[in-house]
C-alpha cells in the first residue's frame, strides 16, 4: 500500500477534561483502532463526547492525556493545517464571498499546488460530485445538499488520509439525507480514505458503517459491525439505543458460554445468550419488534396476552403498539395482506421468534 492510501488511525487512553475545576471527563480513557480504508462511526447520546473525539483527531482540541496516532506517527504534535486529515462540518462552512470552484480550491492553493495540476484536480473533485455546473456559482445559490456536496469536494481534493465527519446530513431533508448517505460511502471506498463519522442518527450509522462505536459519557459501550450492535448489543443501554427494543424480565438457566433456555409466557426457549449473562445475577431478554408474533386471538389471557392499542399502517409494515398491563410493547410486521392487519382493540396472543431474541445481563 502507497503512503497516501495508508491511515491506520489509533487513539489510546484519550481523556478530555474541559474544565479542571469540574473534573466532568468529556472523553474517559477511549481506546479505538480504525483501520486504513475503514468506514468507523461514533454514534451515542447528546454530551458523550462524540463531537470532543472528533475534534481531537482533526487538532482543535488538545487531550487532557492519551495518545493519537496515524499510521504510527505522533498525530498530536502536528498543527491542524498539518495534518493530512479533513472534515466535514454540519454548518458546510463554506467561504461565501468565494465561488464553489474557488472554495474547493482553497486548500490545494494554501498548499502551494501549482496552478494547472489546482485546476485538474479542481475539476476533477467537481466532476465526482456532480457540481461541474455550479462551478462559478456563489454557495447562497445552491441548495443544501448542493452546498454539502461542495464540502465534500473541497474535503477530499485535497486527499487526506482520513475523513472526518461532523453530522455533515442533519440539516437535509429525509430524502436527500438517504441519498447523499449512499454518496459518501461510494466516495469513501472509492477513494480509500479513513472515514471517523459522528452521527446521533442510528439509521445513518448502520446504513454507513463498517463498524459502530456507541459511546456514553464519554466511554466505549460497544464496538461492532451493525449487525452485531442490533442483534448482539452488549448491554441494554446499547439494544435501547440502537433500534427498537421490547425487554422482558425471565429466569433462565445457562446451557453454555453462548445460549440459555428461558422460561416466558408458561413456555420455554432456547435462545442465544451474551456471555456476560453467566455470571450475571439477573437478566433480561430483547426481543426486537419485528421478533414479536402475534396472534389474533379474543379469548387469549394470561402473560402472552396483549391488547392491540394502535396499529400504525406505514406502507411496507404495520407498526404495532401493545399494551399488557402497564407494559408499553412494540411489534412490527412486515408486508401484511390486508385482511391479516390486526385492528386497534383487538386482543392477541405473543409469540417470540427465540433465535432472533437475545439474552442479556440486566
Ligand atoms: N468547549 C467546551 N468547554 C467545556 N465543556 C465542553 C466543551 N465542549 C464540550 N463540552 C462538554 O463535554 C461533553 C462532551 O461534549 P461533546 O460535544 O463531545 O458531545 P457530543 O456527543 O458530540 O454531543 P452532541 O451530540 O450534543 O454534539 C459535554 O458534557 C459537553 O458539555
Amino acid at each position: 500500500m502507497t503512503e497516501q492510501n495508508a491511515g491506520e488511525l489509533e487513539l489510546s487512553q484519550l481523556v478530555k477534561i474541559y474544565d479542571p475545576a469540574s473534573e466532568l471527563r468529556a472523553v474517559d480513557g477511549l481506546s479505538l483502532r480504525i483501520a486504513a480504508g475503514e468506514f468507523v462511526t461514533l454514534l451515542g447520546p447528546s454530551g458523550c463526547g462524540k463531537t470532543t473525539v472528533l475534534r481531537t483527531v482533526a487538532g482543535f482540541e488538545t487531550p487532557t492525556s492519551g495518545s493519537l496516532t496515524l499510521d504510527g506517527k505522533n498525530l498530536l504534535r502536528l498543527a491542524p493545517s498539518r495534518r493530512p486529515v479533513s472534515m466535514v462540518f454540519q454548518s458546510y462552512a463554506l467561504f461565501p464571498h468565494m465561488t464553489v470552484r474557488e472554495n474547493v480550491g482553497y486548500g490545494l492553493k494554501a498548499a502551494g499546488v501549482k496552478s494547472r495540476e489546482l485546476t485538474e484536480r479542481v475539476d476533477q473533485a467537481l466532476a465526482t460530485m456532480n457540481l461541474t455546473p455550479y462551478a462559478d456559482r456563489a454557495p447562497a445559490q445552491l441548495s443544501g445538499g448542493q452546498q454539502q456536496r461542495v464540502a465534500l469536494a473541497r474535503a477530499m481534493v485535497t486527499r487526506p488520509q482520513v475523513m472526518l465527519f461532523d453530522e455533515p446530513l442533519s440539516n437535509l431533508d429525509a430524502a436527500l439525507r438517504e441519498q447523499m448517505r449512499l454518496e459518501i460511502r461510494r466516495l469513501q471506498r472509492q477513494l480509500g480514505t479513513t472515514a471517523l463519522y459522528v452521527t446521533h442518527d442510528q439509521a445513518e450509522a448502520m446504513a454507513m458503517s463498517d463498524r459502530v462505536v456507541v459511546m456514553n459519557s464519554g466511554r466505549i459501550e460497544q464496538a461492532g459491525p451493525p449487525t452485531e450492535i442490533y442483534r448482539r448489543p452488549a448491554s441494554r443501554f446499547v439494544a435501547g439505543f440502537v433500534g427498537r427494543a421490547n425487554f422482558f424480565e425471565v429466569q433462565r438457566q445457562q446451557v453454555d458460554e453462548s445460549s440459555a433456555e428461558i422460561q416466558l409466557w408458561g413456555a420455554s426457549y432456547r435462545v442465544p445468550a451474551h456471555s456476560r449473562t453467566r455470571e450475571a445475577r439477573e437478566v433480561v431478554l430483547l426481543v426486537r419488534p419485528e421478533s414479536l408474533r402475534l396472534v389474533p386471538d379474543a379469548a387469549a389471557e394470561g402473560p402472552a396476552a396483549a391488547v392491540v392499542s394502535a396499529a400504525v399502517f406505514m406502507g411496507d409494515r404495520v407498526e404495532y403498539e401493545l399494551s399488557r398491563g402497564e407494559q408499553r410493547l412494540m411489534a412490527t410486521v412486515m408486508d401484511p395482506a390486508e385482511a391479516e392487519i390486526i385492528p386497534e382493540g383487538s386482543r392477541v396472543r405473543m409469540d417470540l421468534v427465540p433465535e432472533r431474541s437475545w439474552l442479556l445481563p440486566a
